[in-house]
């Protein structure tokens, strides 16, 4: 047992690329057999790489563009990637490398996928990839307002069993970020597009962080060196390979475009895929090269003298055949080789910690423990949702260009109301009440409307909230509830100060108390209905027209500006299932039930008039509760069933 640093092979070649890995020897590193192991739940182990097998791996889904059409993307692809080892998934752009990575990882959330997929023996769980497998997306999908640390904190305190104590998750961080080269910028805030935080490099090496936190087993890379200078993706390449070198020996795969010379040196073995078949698996290197050469004389041979570069050869040679139309040529001679032949050979023995690759990895197995986890998130839900308001809200409360929308919009209209109405809730002449009705109407209707402000925060952050949901991060109550509890305690003190601010200087009748709860409770009303409108567009644009169209088309049915009884019968019933009629209504009854004029335009009072008379104010906000109820029911079943970005 111990730690030593360990220099990654190809560093030497580049300096300033060491890569230091905490080594300590695996207790159960080289168990025999690929028997699940007995081991109680919810403990965790020193673990090591799994060996994946696959056999004939075919996918196909529905052509996007020709429904009625099925294309085939993968058709029987059959191999192994050994613990220990860097395995390359290469080709041609759009031959089926993400879609073989995504088959593997269990990421595929849409068409058909047929085979064998074996995870040290064993067909893998859901669950189980989730929880025990890293994947590391090919864009960075990470929480632009932390800084790098609070970015790898919040991961290890969602996945990390909570039986760990905090001092334990606190070192899983920090070796991370020795082991990723973070140290320099762990304090600095992530950023964004908009906002320059850290470098190209830095997000993809936070983005490993996030897939190394809690230790996997297996880690799928999807073009983890796209838009890096070369500098930089030797280094995050030489990163991943000193993993699998480690005593950990985890498993790495990844689909990978164009790497420069020296990444591309890194990997042990070689998947290259045409036109979502096969035509190699085997070692990567001149061995690649030398096959080629073999089983095709008329393609120019690869001459490094010539300074050429071996991956840009590769992937040259096999494009320019699938131009030409012979993607399946090449295929089949596979198919007939003897290298084939070899490979099956190879995996006869592969299916459990036998013979796969080069053999280098210290192969473990899955223990029953964890397969027989069925909970897909590490931690409960209250511990979940801590962590999230704790990362996640109070950052956002610390952030003005977070805080300034939700609060300047309410300052304006309260300054306005203020201003333009002092003291004329005790004049009750008959001008002055429809006044007073209409400053309802508004206080009532705007909360309403400021629900489009809402839906950006849920619809931007979508591809995160896919991917930690897909890493088992939190359940869809989890987000969901952190989501509303930041806009909603928000909502709580601005409606508190706000109503205040309004109810005292126009001098409205009636209790302070429920003109408050009636704001706070339509502008909750908004934040789920925003929400569940989110969740079922498929993008920013439509949430956008469909929440004013929808409040809009409620603005006529609230009994104000078309009173009640005058609203035809057949469209009484949205009057019925309109939140604003009763967040208005309940004003109106507060304000006039106990000092309204006897006589009102030909009416008994100003609550008769507008069909108000006899109802209850309580009774009213009771209903806007359950229309937030049921709004936030609709936005968690629309989270959970409403698939956006199949894959
Ligand atoms: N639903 C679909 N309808 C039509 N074509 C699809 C569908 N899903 C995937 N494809 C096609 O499948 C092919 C494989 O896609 P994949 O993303 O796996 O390729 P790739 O090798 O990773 O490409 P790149 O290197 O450019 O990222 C592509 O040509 C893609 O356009």
């Amino acid at each position: 047992m111990g730690s030593m640093t360990l220099l990654s092979d190809n560093s030497m070649d580049r300096p300033g690329v060491h890569v230091r890995i905490n080594v300590a020897a695996a207790k159960d590193a080289e168990e025999p057999a690929d028997q699940p192991v007995a081991r109680p739940v919810g403990v965790e182990h020193k673990r090591n790489g799994l060996k994946i097998t696959f056999r004939d791996i075919r996918y196909q889904v529905v052509n996007s563009t020709q429904k009625k059409e099925k294309l085939l993307l993968l058709n029987g692809i059959t191999g192994c990637i050994a613990p220990g080892e860097m395995t390359a998934l290469m080709g041609a752009s759009g031959s089926g490398k993400t879609t073989l990575l995504d088959c593997l990882a269990g990421r595929k959330t849409a068409g058909q996928l047929e085979g064998e997929i074996m995870f040290a023996g064993r067909p893998p769980t859901q669950t189980y990839l989730r929880r025990h497998t890293g994947y590391v997306e090919q864009f960075d999908t990470l929480h632009g307002n932390l800084t790098v640390r609070e970015m790898l904190m919040y991961t290890a305190e969602l996945k990390i069993l909570i039986t760990q104590p905090m001092s334990t998750k606190r070192e899983r961080v920090n070796s991370v970020i020795e082991t990723l080269a973070l140290t320099t910028c762990q304090n600095t805030k992530i950023g964004s597009a908009l906002e320059k935080g850290i470098s190209g490099g830095q997000a993809k090496r936070v983005n490993i962080g996030i897939a190394l936190v809690t230790s996997p087993r297996v880690l799928f890379l999807d073009e983890p060196t796209s838009g890096l200078d070369s500098y930089t993706s030797n280094e995050v390449m030489a990163i991943v390979q000193a993993l699998t070198r480690s005593n950990d020996s985890i498993t790495v795969c990844a689909a990978i475009h164009s790497p420069t010379p020296t990444a591309f040196r890194l990997f042990d073995r070689m998947i290259i895929l045409l036109r979502g078949r096969m035509v190699y698996f085997g070692e990567a290197g001149m061995h690649a090269m030398e096959y080629f050469a073999l089983k095709f004389p008329d393609i120019k041979p690869f001459d490094a003298s010539r300074g050429e570069n071996e991956a840009e050869w590769l992937v040259d040679t096999t494009t320019r055949a699938d131009r030409q139309g012979l993607a399946g040529d090449f295929a089949d001679v596979y198919e007939a080789s003897e290298l084939r032949e070899r490979n099956d050979a190879m995996m006869r023995g592969a299916t459990g910690v036998g013979a796969c690759g080069r053999g280098a990895g210290r192969a473990s197995v899955m223990t029953l423990g964890e397969l027989e986890v069925k909970q897909e998130t590490s931690t409960p839900f209250w511990h979940a949702l801590k962590t999230l308001l704790k990362y996640r809200m109070l950052t956002n409360f610390k952030d003005p260009k977070f805080m300034g929308p939700r609060i300047m919009d309410k300052i304006t209209v309260t300054i306005l109301m203020m201003s333009l109405y002092w003291g004329i809730g005790r004049n009750l002449v008959l001008s002055n009440i429809l006044n007073i009705a209409s400053l309802l109407y508004m206080w009532a209707i705007l909360p309403g409307f400021a629900a489009m402000s809402y839906v950006p925060a849920l619809v931007l952050e979508r591809p995160l909230y896919i991917r930690e949901r897909n890493d088992g991060l939190y359940w869809v109550i989890t987000y969901l509830c952190s989501k509303m509890a930041e806009e909603i305690i928000i909502a709580f003190f601005c409606s508190l100060a706000f109503s205040c601010l309004v109810f005292f200087p126009v001098g409205f009748s009636g209790q302070w108390v429920l003109f408050w709860l009636v704001y706070w409770c339509t502008m909750s009303i908004g934040v789920a209905l925003a929400y569940f409108v989110a969740a079922m567009s498929p993008n920013l644009d439509v949430a956008n027209a469909t929440v004013p169209a929808y409040v809009g088309s409620l603005l006529f049915f609230t009994g104000c500006l078309l009173r009640f009884a005058d609203i035809p019968d057949y469209w009484t019933w949205y009057s019925y299932i309109n939140f604003l009629r009763y967040a208005w209504g309940a004003l109106m009854v507060n304000q006039f039930e106990h000092s309204e004029p006897s006589d009102f335009l030909g009416s008994k009072g100003v609550l008769d008039y507008y069909s108000l008379a006899g109802t209850s104010k309580w009774a009213f906000l009771g209903y806007e509760f359950a229309f937030f109820v049921s709004f936030f029911l609709l936005a968690y079943l629309a989270l959970s069933y409403k698939k956006h970005g199949n894959r």
